[in-house]
This record gives C-alpha cells, sequence and structure tokens, in this order.
C-alpha cells in the first residue's frame, strides 16, 4: 500500500476538503474502498520521495564524477551513475531464490487430512475456533445505527444460521480499480463456495473481523511472543504443521507483520535460499526482501502451455534450481489478484493479451490470477517430479481479495486466485485474522469496514462529511495524487508540467516491427511514445535498475546532461543521481520479438494510480474517488 502523511480525499459532493491522520490509517481507508493492496509497510522515518530531503538511503555504486555537467541543479551533489540498460547482466546477489538441490527434501506439503468446513466434535478446539461463524457483525448491518457496538472476536459471525453466507454480503460492490469499471462481486460467497469441504480457519467467517486491536507501528523485532493469539494459530499452522496456508482480513490486521515474521522464521530454520519470497510489485517486493512470482518461476509471463514452460525452465539453469530447492513459496498479497508490474521477469516479454490497455502497462505486465496459480502449480509437479500439490512445495499466501478484486478482463471470465482448479488441493487451510491493529476508534473502524463492504451507511458519510477541511500547510505544496483511471492520471500529470516554467524536452520513442504487431505494443506500452521531461518533473522507474532501485522508485528530473542530453533523475531515497537511457521493451510471440520500443524508462509522477502506488511512501497525498465512489 501507499503511505502519506497528509492525505486528501476527493468524491462527487462527498469530500471536498481533506482528512489528516495517521497514515496507515488512511491508507487503510483508500484500500477499503477496494482500490489498493496492502503492499508490506515500509517503516517510519523512511525518507520522503517528494521533496528534497536527507538522503538515507546508501550509494548503489561507488560515487562517480559527473560526466559534463547537468544543466540543471536542485540540490547537493550526488554520486552520478550512468544508466545500464536492465538486461545488463545483474549481480549475483540477484538470484535470492538459488540454492544447491536436495532432492531428499522435496515433499513439505501437509498431507494431513484437510479440516472440514464444520467440524466434529473430535477436533481440537483450535480448529472448531475456527469455523464459519453464524451472525453478521453490526458493522456490516446497511445503514446501522450509528456507531455501533463492536464484539469481540469471537462472536462476531457472518453466516445465516445454516451456515450459508448472510445474503447481505451480495450487495457488496466493488471497483476494478484502474479501469474505473465496476462490477457486483460477491467475494464472500464464491470465497465460501470455492472452498467447499476445505477449512476456513477463522475467529470469524471471511471479511468481517471486529477485534479492536491497538495502534502500534514497529518492525517484527521481537519473536513469537510480539503476535497475538490469532498470528500465532497462523505461525503454527505453518511452522510446526508444515501446511500450506491462505491467510486473509482486513486492512490493519497484521498480515504483512506477520508474513515478516513467518519470513525469518522460515529463512532462519531452512536456510534463506529455500524460502522463496514473492511479492505483486517490484516495490513491495524489496520491502520483503523478495521478488516477483514471474522472477521465481522463471517463465516469462507463463502464456505458453504448460509443457512449454516446463521446457522453457530446464534451459534455464536458475530457475530449474530454484523449483527444485524451494522448500516454501511465500505469496505477498496482491500477486494473484489481478495484473501486475512483474518487474523482473526474465526473458518476458509483453503479451497483448494479458496487457492491461487500461492500466500502465505492456512489457513485463501480466495477468496473474487463477488461470496462472494453476499453471505454476502443474509446473512445479512437473519439473519436480512430484504428484504432491504444487510439487511438494509449502505454500504460506496472504492477502485480501475485499482489498484488489481482479480487473474484470474482456477476452475472458476473471477469477478469484481461490477459483483456481488447484487452489483447495493445494491450500488445505485459510485463516481470517480479525484483530485490527493499525486503528483503535471504533468509528474510524467502523467506516473501514463499511468502505470495505461497499456499503456506507448514513452515518458513516456523516462522518466523512465531518472532516471536509481544507488542509493546513499546504500553500504551495500541491500533494501527489492518486487516481483510478489512466486518463485522469494524465491529466494531472499534464497539468503540473506545464506550470514548471522551464525547457520542456522531448524524448521520442524508438520502434521497430511490423505494423499490426506495432499498433499493438504501441497501444498499452507503459513507455510513452513521447516522453516529456522538464527539469523538477516528479518521475516514476518504469523499469528495474537492480534489486533495490526497481520499477515504481520516484524521483526528480535535477537537470539534462550536457553531453548526452540525457536525463538525469534525483532518486532520494537512494541518495544517488542517476542518467537515464534508452531500455527496450518488446513483444514477442511464439518466442520472436515481432515489435520493440526504445524509451527512457521514466514517466511522470506527480499523479498515479493506485495500483502503481503500491509501496510508495508520500509527505502530501491527495486521493481522487471520484470514479470510485
Ligand atoms: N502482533 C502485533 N503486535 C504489534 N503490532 C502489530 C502486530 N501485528 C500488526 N501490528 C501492527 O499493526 C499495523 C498493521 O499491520 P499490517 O500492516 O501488517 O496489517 P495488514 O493486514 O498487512 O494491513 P494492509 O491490509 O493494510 O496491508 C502495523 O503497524 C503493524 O506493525
Amino acid at each position: 500500500m501507499s503511505h502519506a502523511r497528509e492525505v486528501e480525499y476527493v468524491s462527487p459532493d462527498l469530500f471536498s476538503g481533506g482528512i489528516h491522520g495517521n497514515r496507515a490509517a488512511i491508507g487503510d481507508m483508500l484500500k477499503s474502498a477496494g482500490n489498493s493492496s496492502g503492499g508490506p509497510k515500509r517503516q517510519s522515518g523512511q525518507t520522503s520521495l517528494l521533496s528534497y530531503a536527507k538522503p538515507t538511503g546508501r550509494p548503489l555504486a561507488t560515487p562517480a564524477s559527473r560526466p559534463g555537467s547537468a544543466s540543471g541543479s536542485g540540490g547537493p551533489p550526488r554520486p552520478l551513475i550512468k544508466s545500464k540498460s536492465s538486461t545488463d547482466p545483474l549481480p549475483a546477489s540477484h538470484t535470492p531464490f538459488l540454492k544447491k538441490a536436495n532432492p531428499a527434501d522435496s515433499s513439505t506439503a501437509s498431507s494431513k487430512p484437510m479440516y472440514p468446513l464444520f467440524p466434529s466434535k473430535q477436533q481440537p478446539s483450535h480448529q472448531v475456533e475456527g469455523v464459519l461463524s453464524r451472525r453478521l457483525p453490526p458493522t456490516y448491518i446497511p445503514n446501522h445505527s450509528f456507531p455501533s457496538k463492536r464484539r469481540a472476536p469471537d462472536t462476531d459471525d457472518a453466516s445465516t444460521a445454516d451456515g450459508a453466507p448472510d445474503s447481505r454480503f451480495k450487495q457488496a460492490k466493488f471497483s476494478s480499480g484502474e479501469d474505473g469499471a465496476s462490477d457486483d462481486i460477491n467475494v464472500y460467497q464464491r470465497f465460501i463456495n470455492s472452498r467447499g469441504a476445505v477449512s476456513t480457519r477463522t475467529g470469524v467467517a471471511m471479511s468481517t473481523g471486529s477485534g479492536v486491536g491497538v495502534s502500534t507501528v514497529k518492525p517484527v523485532t521481537g519473536g513469537r511472543e510480539s503476535l497475538s493469539d490469532e498470528q500465532k494459530e497462523v505461525a503454527k499452522i505453518v511452522l510446526e504443521e508444515h501446511s500450506s496456508l491462505f491467510f486473509t482480513g482486513r486492512a490493519g490486521t497484521g498480515k504483512s507483520y506477520l508474513l515478516r515474521y513467518l519470513i525469518k522464521e522460515l529463512r532462519s530454520r531452512f536456510g534463506r535460499d529455500r524460502v522463496a519470497v514473492t511479492a505483486a510489485t517490484g516495490m513491495a517486493a524489496v520491502n520483503i526482501d523478495g521478488g516477483t512470482v514471474h522472477s521465481f518461476a522463471g517463465f516469462g509471463l507463463g502464456l505458453e502451455p504448460v509443457d512449454v514452460l516446463v521446457k522453457k525452465i530446464g534451459y534455464n539453469k536458475n530457475a530449474f534450481k530454484r523449483w527444485q530447492t524451494t522448500k516454501v513459496l511465500v505469496i505477498d498479497e496482491g500477486v494473484f489478484c489481478r495484473g501486475w508490474i512483474a518487474t523482473d521477469v526474465e526473458g518476458a516479454r509483453c503479451s497483448p493479451t494479458f496487457c492491461m490497455a487500461h492500466s500502465y502497462g505492456c512489457d513485463l505486465v501480466s495477468m496473474v490470477d487463477a488461470e496462472l496459480f494453476d499453471k505454476l502449480e502443474e509446473v512445479a509437479r512437473k519439473v519436480r517430479k512430484s504428484s504432491l500439490p504444487f510439487g511438494g512445495i509449502q505454500l504460506v499466501m496472504t492477502g485480501d481479495f475485499f482489498q484488489l478484486p481482479p480487473v474484470p478482463d474482456k477476452q475472458r471470465e476473471t477469477k478469484f486466485l481461490f477459483e483456481s482448479k488447484r487452489f483447495s488441493a493445494c491450500v488445505p487451510t485459510s485463516y481470517n485474522l480479525t484483530t485490527a491493529f493499525r486503528q483503535s476508534d471504533p468509528t474510524f473502524l467502523t467506516v473501514l469496514d463499511e468502505l470495505r463492504m461497499g456499503q456506507l451507511s448514513a452515518s458513516s458519510v456523516a462522518v466523512l462529511r465531518g472532516l471536509e477541511r481544507t488542509p493546513p500547510g499546504w500553500a504551495g505544496k500541491e500533494p501527489s495524487v492518486i487516481y483510478s483511471r489512466r486518463e485522469e492520471v494524465d491529466r494531472e500529470n499534464e497539468r503540473r508540467m506545464r506550470e514548471i516554467r522551464a525547457d520542456e524536452r522531448e524524448f521520442a520513442a524508438t520502434d521497430s516491427g511490423d505494423q499490426a504487431n506495432l499498433k499493438k505494443l504501441q497501444s498499452s506500452c507503459i513507455a510513452p511514445s513521447t516522453l516529456k521531461l522538464k527539469q523538477d518533473a516528479l518521475v516514476m522507474l518504469i523499469k528495474n535498475k537492480n534489486q533495490t532501485l526497481v520499477n515504481g522508485a520516484l524521483g526528480k528530473v535535477v537537470g539534462f546532461s550536457e553531453d548526452s542530453r540525457l536525463p538525469i533523475v534525483r532518486f532520494d531515497r537512494y541518495a544517488l543521481d542517476l542518467e537515464l537511457e534508452q531500455e527496450e521493451w518488446t513483444l514477442e510471440q511464439n518466442g520472436q520479438v515481432v515489435a520493440r520500443r526504445r524509451q527512457i524508462p521514466l514517466v511522470l509522477a506527480w499523479a498515479t494510480s493506485v495500483h502503481k502506488a503500491q509501496g510508495q511512501t508520500l509527505d502530501r497525498l491527495k486521493v481522487d474517488l471520484r470514479s470510485v465512489l
């Protein structure tokens, strides 16, 4: 998720002012609107990416003398690094999953019987506690009187007396995100149906959660004792039962916190290289010290039939080793919810079918969902020559399907991850965390819960209206803006560019390929055909430069090289000035490149889309929800 220190929301005649608040809390609200994922959190104290602030990062390379002089300025000198194409070999450390094979240890997935949805008396109490509960918490009753009294987690309930999900969940409405389209999706119903006889362990049913915890922001420094009871139970399933698990929970229930703990524990038990950690975006992956699912798989976007993918992996020594040696695969939230920017795909090329035309993406943007999960699962069994689910790899997955529903795809039916054919076989247990840690204000929690369900009661609307005000201290300091639609993002960025009184430089893309394919590439490629930049423009990197400076990093144009005329971008977080040269985006068909674009890997970044904002920390943020609500 994105973190903001000051936030303004804009929605049609709902909010015209702003809301100040706990930055995480605000991100929480954003997510509850159904348009943001909960990526791993950055800890407080991180450098603002918007202003030229105290650099906290370390230089990426030995400071080099500045070649020529940048024709711009903007703060103290930084080591200027000439950009290398991201196709240059990365340092050895870029193979985080590499590990010697240990064939003796190929089976880690639990082969225990699955927990039934409605456990029998013989089952241990912790399993019994986990059954679907039967009443809906007052929070979710549309237009309930406000403020509602929140019940203890163990009495919360979301299904009817016969165990069926309450029909009110059917009214939940979700926005699909960047394309702004809305769709009625009964996530709860679909999730429960998809689980069949498989257990959903939780204090309450999927989606609710009304435990009110204490808001604390702290990294996982402690051991198991720092976890809540619910979190401990998840840890037990993962670390002691060695069972594959999906855990969910509304925003702020400690999913990321718990995940970080689990990664730490798993790595210390099995060794770093046997625990593959994957996240949705490059930025999110960096935050949990991992890579993307695609980079783990080593088969590009995975569009080909499974047998072809298996062959591809066979030719890819590193990928093959990874598949053989991985004992636990950790998948952080969002990865399977929709298309994401797979930033470090090995040999990946764009497929227009899988590009999100309404999103920012072409090269390396893929649709990663139920279908890909099934493919990965089959690949795992084949590459590992094991008939066990997922080839015996233990899966630890987290996410909140309410926060990031899949984007509807005109070409095919959009499915949630849990609707994949092999999900139930591979993930015998799902767990719903219910205690909110991030907020303790019951009023705010109620508003968040209602937003998450897409049903704002009149009282919550009144609460939000009561927050309308002009944020103090914003004079002359324009906030970053998050929109849900690409056109809105472009419009705002163009407006900001016009406001800068400096010469505009244009960088034209170099395109090649046959007409038809080129058109496909151009229609959805994240790199613009003409990139317009000015000194002081806020920009976002759209290619990985190395393991830490990745797709999504924010920087500011501080000038243009006098000799090469290339833009020089200051990445504050990395205490680095980088001269950026063209990189390549390609479209491939049947293994052949059929179109290519070369362009400077930057886009303007005053405004950004909800999904591209994941993992960012911003000083002042305006969230425009007009096309969402
Ligand atoms: N056991 C715990 N003890 C103390 N603090 C915790 C604990 N679990 C979570 N937290 C804190 O609660 C806050 C929210 O946790 P976290 O960001 O992990 O939630 P999340 O479910 O991932 O949220 P989101 O869905 O928004 O990404 C964080 O500040 C985190 O440090």
